[in-house]
């Protein structure tokens, strides 16, 4: 059985983005750049005030009091046209157009008007209140780099640039089939015995969405073979990904991986040595890319986590390693003993460092939804303490 990072090794030829499509800004949120985004105006396009109040010379404030003649307003978006002459001010406002041959703006708080004059008393300290043009950036600059993921921040600085359409890299459609006869949809398990909600899909693919994938819906499917090589079918002709929950193991309805044979399943790998999560696998079939979740809702949505974020973040273009960013914080508790399985311990964040949660059942719902990170903890660890620090994953 291989281990944690040779499998995430594994991964990384399939992980290639599938090719690129311009979308407006409004849609490019939370997609990736598959083209540079080059500035095509500077900013700020002329020097412009950063406060309210006048442009002047400084010679004309060397000796103060100084009584200067208001000769017009610059607004933003309008502009004073005139050079500005000795004696001479102009009323301004912030991101407004610099007069020619003024040196500073004077903020408006430090300054009396007197009808057309406004009165200088104060010398006007260090600070010019001047955004130079280009300062930020001049036009042809490169604001974001191929690759970059388009968060809030990164839409700003493209709409900055002035362009309406970005180049990225095309979301993978995702598909997830959920197998198993006990499950049933949500709101129907209680009038049907023997059955249980289908509750994982439903997580994969709002992680699957918020990871970049375009999720194109789900089926939930009996452990009859037959059918089962349909869906399969079907899935593989639409979808670029399929993602298969349940039927991982060794049980004689376990039918997850049988199910693609037909359509030449050839493994990347199968069974990792973590826990939760061992029957995780790895596949092509038809062109496309299968991964197998365990069914046990704890564990799929850890293996979802670990293999299903950095297959995403590659295919659409990042590096697969971006998903994993591992940081450290302190142990707010015990640590359960780890056995010869690297383990990912589910944990809340807390004042103090992380909290490994009690219940670490793989089949666990309630507890999933109170843990916010992934522990990894090495095979063999023994006596790990609070205090201590450990590897930690957003969760
Ligand atoms: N003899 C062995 N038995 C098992 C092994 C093993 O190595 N040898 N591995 C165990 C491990 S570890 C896991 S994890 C499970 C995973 O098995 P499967 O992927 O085949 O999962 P299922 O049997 O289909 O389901 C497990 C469990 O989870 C429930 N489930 C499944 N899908 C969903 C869903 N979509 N929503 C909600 N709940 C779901 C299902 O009802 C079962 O209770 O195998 C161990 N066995
Ligand atoms: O490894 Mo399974 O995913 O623990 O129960």
């Amino acid at each position: 059985m291989i281990g944690f990072d040779e499998a995430i090794e594994r991964i990384r030829p399939l992980a290639h983005p599938l090719g690129l499509e311009e979308v407006s800004l409004a849609e490019a949120h939370r997609r990736v750049l598959a083209v540079p985004v080059k500035a095509l105006v500077a900013a700020p396009r002329t020097d412009v005030s950063a406060m309210d109040g006048y442009a002047v010379r400084d010679a004309d404030l060397a000796r103060l009091p100084a009584r200067l003649r208001i000769a017009g307003e610059s607004f933003a978006g309008g502009g004073y046209e005139g050079l500005l002459e000795q004696g001479e001010c102009v009323r301004i406002f912030t991101g407004a157009p610099v007069p020619a041959g003024a040196d500073r703006v004077v903020v408006q708080e430090v300054v009396r008007r007197e009808d057309d004059l406004a009165l200088f008393e104060a010398a006007p300290g260090p600070a010019r209140h001047i955004r130079k043009a280009g300062s930020d950036f001049l036009q042809g600059d490169i604001l974001l780099q191929e690759g970059t993921f388009l968060g809030p921040r990164q839409l700003v600085a493209a709409a900055a640039a002035d362009l309406d359409m970005l180049a990225v890299w095309r979301r993978p459609k995702l598909m997830v089939l959920s197998t198993g006869d006990e499950l049933t949809e949500p709101g129907t398990a209680r009038h049907q015995s023997g059955t249980i909600p289908e509750s994982v899909s439903f997580g994969v693919a709002a992680a699957a969405e918020q990871w970049g994938a375009s999720y194109m819906g789900r089926a939930g499917l009996a452990d009859r073979l037959g059918e089962l090589e349909q869906a399969a079918a079907l899935a593989l002709r639409d979808a670029d990904l399929v993602v298969v929950t349940g039927g991982a193991s060794v049980g004689e309805k376990d039918f997850a991986k049988p199910m693609f044979e037909p359509q030449g399943l050839e493994l990347v790998f199968s069974k990792v040595a973590i826990k939760p999560g061992k029957p995780v696998w790895l596949g092509r079939a038809g062109g496309r890319v299968v991964l197998g979740l365990p069914g046990n809702p704890t564990s799929a949505m850890v293996t979802a986590r670990l293999f299903l974020a950095p297959l995403l973040a590659g295919l659409t273009g990042r590096d697969p390693a971006s998903a994993l960013r591992w940081r450290k914080l302190p142990l707010a508790g015990a640590v359960p003993p780890v056995g010869d399985r690297e383990t990912f311990a589910r944990g809340r964040s807390e004042d103090d460092g992380v909290r490994i949660l009690s219940n670490q059942d793989s089949s666990a719902q309630k507890a999933l939804a109170e843990c916010d990170l992934l522990v990894r903890l090495r095979p063999g660890i023994a006596g790990t303490s609070p205090g201590q620090t450990v590897e930690v994953l957003d969760f």
